[in-house]
């Protein structure tokens, strides 16, 4: 249901000066920015609707909520997400998704909605997807991947200290549209997230009306549950669009260090694509976080290299692992993954002059301790078996701006990584 848009943006492809070629990403993001000296007026009638929404969900059960349209029913799912934190009387976490989920709903209305809540919200930012298209041909669409860390909302608000962030510039009900917004500005056929606090309340129903499945695995001991007023545990989700992949089977880890276990876990599937029958190995991580933890991480990136190893089948199967990773390159973790048996290169890598340097940074933010800029977060893929075809790039110092991330217009404190990956013709043997 996604594709049509991005296939007909290569009509536009346009080189640098680096002489890499820019695409410009798909239709959805450009109307993002109003035009500078006048604020663009809201739809009266969206804006309506989205208050109306959420007048009514703050006024029914969430059960008893029964709207007849296919609209008002896209409605009653935003007001549902809308009501979440009031909520109180069983956690969000622990309440199963009701059967209206399952209605699909147009990717274009969720976004008119989204746009409609962030109406007073500054211009989002243009990123451009950069084609690194090597010279081998590929009969089948790519797979394209996101990679987020999206800021757990009882972090951001409870545990994170981003003092140059307004708590204005946090409020769920809009800093939820700006995720929203760019998981539907890009659209990915995966989506690896960190950091989750809302599955059940909000991405798991609107991503399923949206075509994907998802599947969910909170840390044991998430911090989120030592913030007042959480929405229970934050955890690692992974999504994958149905009408392009089936499921072969899929495992939740929790990971260990050194044979114990720990607070952080991944998720890997199996996935097969619909169009070429080929599988491959999809993997979701967030590993420890914080200085003085370095060999903690080490481990628990060996950890999840064995199980990877394991699920594989020692590599056979062509393999991707997003992540926050909690490690700069420096660090022994991503020496690990750079030199497994695995065979696994960093995507974003390649976006660099020499192929060979990670970004300067892929989350900056500051804390009262400073400026933390760094390069955290990657995705990894199987080199001989996978080509990356084109990666999102990242944004700016000046796009960033004085105040850093999250802000009123970038919702997290991590930026989203994108890459599109195609299978190389290779021969299995050679993964
Ligand atoms: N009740 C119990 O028995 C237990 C409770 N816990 C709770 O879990 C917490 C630790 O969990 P753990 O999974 O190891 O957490 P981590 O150390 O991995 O960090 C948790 C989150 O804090 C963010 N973070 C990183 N640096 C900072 C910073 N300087 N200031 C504020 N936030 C930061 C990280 O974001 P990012 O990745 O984006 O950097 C991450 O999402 C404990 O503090 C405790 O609250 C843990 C174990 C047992
Ligand atoms: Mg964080």
């Amino acid at each position: 249901m996604f594709h049509s848009p991005r296939r007909l943006c290569s009509a536009l492809l346009q080189r640098d000066a680096s002489g890499l070629r820019r695409l410009p990403a798909p239709g959805l993001r450009r109307p993002f920015s109003p035009p500078a000296s006048a604020p663009r007026p809201a739809s009266p009638r969206l804006l309506a609707a989205v208050s109306a929404a959420s007048g009514a969900a703050r006024s029914c059960s969430r059960t008893a909520c029964s709207m007849g349209t296919g609209t008002s029913r896209l409605y009653s799912a935003l007001a549902k997400t809308l009501n979440s934190s009031a909520a109180s009387q069983h956690p969000a976490y622990l309440v199963s998704p009701d059967p209206e989920h399952l209605e699909p709903i147009d990717p274009k209305e969720l976004l008119e909605e989204c746009r409609a809540v962030l109406h007073t919200r500054p211009p989002r930012f243009q990123r451009d997807f950069v084609d690194l298209r090597t010279d081998c041909p590929s009969t089948h669409p790519p797979i394209r991947v996101m990679q987020w860390n999206i800021l757990a909302q009882a972090l951001g608000e409870g545990k994170d200290n981003f003092v140059q962030c307004p708590v204005e510039a946090l409020k769920w009900e809009e800093r939820k549209c700006l995720i929203l917004e760019e998981i539907l500005a890009y659209q990915p056929d995966i989506l690896c997230l960190q950091e989750v606090d809302h599955y059940f309340d909000t991405f798991q129903p609107l991503l399923s009306r949206l075509g994907y499945q998802g599947t969910f695995f909170p840390k044991p001991w998430s911090p989120c549950l030592d913030v007042e007023h959480n929405n229970g545990p934050d955890g690692c989700a992974l999504f994958f669009l149905q009408n392009r992949f089936k499921l072969v089977n899929s495992a939740n880890i929790r990971l260990t260090a050194m044979t114990l276990k720990t607070n952080q876990v991944a998720i890997a599937q199996t996935l097969e694509c619909k169009e070429s029958g080929r599988q491959f190995c999809i993997a979701v991580t967030h590993l420890k976080a914080r200085t003085g933890w370095e060999r903690f991480r080490s481990a628990q990136g060996c950890d999840l290299l064995q199980n990877l190893q394991n699920i594989t089948q020692g590599a056979k199967i062509p393999l991707i692992v997003c992540g926050d990773f909690n490690a700069e390159p420096t660090e022994e973790v991503y020496k690990h993954f750079a030199s497994s048996s695995l065979n696994l290169n960093s995507a974003y890598k390649l976006l660099s002059a020499d192929g060979q340097s990670e970004p300067p940074y892929t989350t900056w933010k500051i804390r009262t301790s400073g400026e933390c800029r760094h390069t955290l977060d990657y995705i990894w893929y199987s080199k001989h078996a996978l080509n990356v075809r084109s990666a999102l790039d990242l944004l700016t110092e000046e796009q960033i701006g004085p105040n850093r991330l999250p802000s009123f217009n970038y919702p997290s404190d991590h930026l989203s990584l994108v890459c599109d990956f195609s299978f190389t013709e290779e021969p299995d043997g050679l993964l």
